[in-house]
């Protein structure tokens, strides 16, 4: 194959932004889109952009990803992030093209002590986490060439995340309550997009190199949010950046619409094992992700 053809549904998400700014041109052509052109709810989009841009591989990157909003709006929610997902994995399926659909550590009810293995049982503990379930079920009913890749906790100098969040609020404020009793893997969408290409590379390479099912795929290390926005602190103030003192709270004192798995740490050994991709720690991605929201003063965007 010349040039790999991938469609990237979702623009301008953190992830498809951080796809749309590392896709290795030489040998992948990205055809990035979001709405009003593809509008992954609307079936007759999905045939008019899969028909019109003929992609080799899809990547789906568009979700419906406000978590407690999602409470509210369950049937928008469930129509993204289940049914639009499925039909987008069938318009690829009846291509012959793979898809890489991105789910979430949410399908989790975070009780187990230990990090999640993909074998292990779900059970989302809202709205969001199961629709992304349905999702992942949905895809891999209509697409026998199905990736699933879990991820967390993204962070990016683009779009809405805990990073910017904790500057922005740090630009104004000395101190700030964060939750210390909620573990998982912060992961920057640079580091998703970087391994989503790795995989489509070695489907260029060899069509057969598609091994479908679910994979967890996040930053490696953990830290609690606490952890993790003492950290961003840490970054910007050597940077010249906004910091605050970070009042280590737990889930009781910051009630929320949904509640949030209390162990959400993925095992990302099968990912390695099957495509030899694994994420780089979170300390050295957040550092580089925070120093260029400083650089750029990008948290108030
Ligand atoms: N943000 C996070 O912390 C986490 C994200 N994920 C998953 O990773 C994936 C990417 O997430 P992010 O890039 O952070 O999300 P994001 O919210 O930054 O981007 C999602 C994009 O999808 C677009 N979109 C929504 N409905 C659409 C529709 N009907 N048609 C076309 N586009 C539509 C939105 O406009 C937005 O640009 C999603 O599947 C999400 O569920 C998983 C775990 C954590």
């Amino acid at each position: 194959m010349s040039r790999l053809k991938v469609l990237v549904a979702g623009r301008g998400g953190q992830v498809a932004r951080a796809l749309a700014a590392s896709a290795p041109a030489d040998r992948i052509q990205a055809v990035c889109l979001g709405r009003p052109e593809l509008d992954i709810r609307d079936a007759g989009s999905i045939a008019r952009v899969v028909e019109a841009t003929a992609p080799h591989l899809v990547i789906n990157a568009a979700a419906y990803t406000a978590v407690d909003q999602a409470e509210s709006e369950p049937d928008e929610a469930r129509l993204v992030n289940a049914a639009a997902a499925g039909v987008l994995a069938q318009a690829a399926a009846a291509r012959g093209a793979p898809i890489l659909h991105l789910s979430t550590d949410y399908v989790f009810n975070g009780e187990k002590p230990d990090p999640y293995l993909e074998t292990d049982t779900v059970n989302p503990l809202g709205v969001y986490g199961r629709s992304k379930l349905e999702g992942e079920q949905r895809v891999a009913q209509s697409n026998p060439q199905a990736v699933i890749l879990r991820t967390a906790w993204v962070y990016s100098p683009w779009g809405k995340n805990f990073a910017k969040t904790m500057l922005r609020v740090a630009d104004t404020r000395d101190e700030l309550a964060v939750v210390h009793d909620q573990r998982g893997n912060p992961t920057s969408a640079n580091d998703i997009a970087a391994a989503l290409w790795a995989i489509a590379l070695q489907y260029a390479e060899n069509p057969k190199a598609i091994v479908p099912g679910v994979f967890h795929m996040t930053g490696a290390g953990e830290a609690s949010w606490a952890e993790f926005a003492e950290e961003i602190f840490a970054v910007s103030s050597a940077a010249g950046g906004p910091s605050a003192q970070v009042k280590r709270i737990t889930t009781a004192e910051y009630p929320t619409p949904t509640r949030r798995p209390a162990n959400s740490r993925l095992d990302c050994s099968h990912l390695a094992a099957i495509y030899g991709v694994a994420l780089p720690d979170w300390r050295s991605s957040t550092r580089s992700v925070v120093e260029e929201l400083v650089r750029t003063k990008g948290w108030s965007a």
